[in-house]
């Protein structure tokens, strides 16, 4: 059995807003083992962002447990266990490619020459090697969304988050980096937390799919996939992705409530 990366126990999150409370997190159990993809699928405002937010310190729970690496994400957070990836690429317009990696590099005080070689492998695995004197605005969106997975990857965290990273690239681009994302996590052996709205990208990507529903924010179904590690494009046409997929959208119309 492999090692629990994220193991989170009847953990809750409630915002305190001006019109009442919002109750964000409602008792989420749910276990991220090493090497797992696991992609969170489910309506606008179930939670899956906030769940992120919560492995990367980035919010406190209100109660319940969560451990990351085994340590408490405030622990996590300082022993740098994961690189996140935003919903916008959120590159440096003013820094060229390698400086918009370089940053994290720099302010955990890598050595010039380090950071150099930890910029090369990132590009390397994201295919950008070439492009590192660009600045983001030279490059087309999926190419920037690949270089915001460099800066993620650059300090070689064994966790990666990443917020809905395709979502605003069409469907081609998007088909192309699900392909070349999952050739990266074969080959790094990272274990990966994916937040997205895709039914087909959550199944194409992922061994666990975890299917959400909003007020409060919850896990309606936790689907292990029974796909093989390798997946050309082709398998969404399969009888077993579309048995999964049939899986997942039924589990999101079951959080669905109309009379909302
Ligand atoms: N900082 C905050 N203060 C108050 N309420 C918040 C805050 N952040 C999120 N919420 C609320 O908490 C709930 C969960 O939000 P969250 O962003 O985690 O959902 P999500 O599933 O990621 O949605 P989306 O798919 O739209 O990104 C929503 O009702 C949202 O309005």
């Amino acid at each position: 059995m492999q090692a629990s990366v994220v193991s989170a126990k009847d953990l809750c999150l409630t915002y305190q807003t001006n019109d009442g409370p919002v109750h964000a997190l409602s008792d989420v159990n749910l276990d991220v083992r090493k090497g797992d993809f696991v992609s969170f699928i489910g309506p606008s405002g179930c939670g899956k962002t906030t769940f992120l937010r919560v492995i990367a310190d980035l919010e406190k729970k209100t109660s319940g447990e969560i451990t990351v690496n085994g340590m408490t994400p405030d622990d996590a957070r300082k022993a740098r266990a994961y690189g996140y990836v935003f919903q916008a690429p959120a590159l440096y317009p003013w820094r060229t490619i390698e400086k918009n990696i370089a940053l994290p590099l720099e302010i955990m005080s890598y050595a010039g020459a380090d950071q150099k070689k930890r910029i090369a492998e990132a590009l390397d695995l994201v295919n950008l090697s070439g492009f590192e004197k660009k600045f983001p605005w030279q490059l087309s969106g999926g190419m920037q969304q690949r270089a915001s997975i460099a800066r993620a990857l650059a300090f070689d965290a064994d966790l990666l988050l990443m917020d809905e990273p395709f979502g605003a690239l069409d469907e081609i681009v998007r088909d192309h980096l699900n392909e070349e994302l999952l050739k990266l996590w074969a080959r790094t052996n990272k274990t990966i937390c994916f937040v997205t709205h895709s039914i087909p990208e959550a199944v194409y990507l992922s061994t666990k799919i975890v299917v959400m529903s909003p007020r409060p924010g919850r896990v309606t179904d936790v689907i292990d996939s029974t796909l093989p590690a390798l997946r050309p494009l082709g398998i969404r046409e399969t009888p077993e992705f579309l048995e999964i997929a049939h899986r997942v959208r039924e589990g999101l119309r079951a959080g669905h409530s109309y009379e909302e």
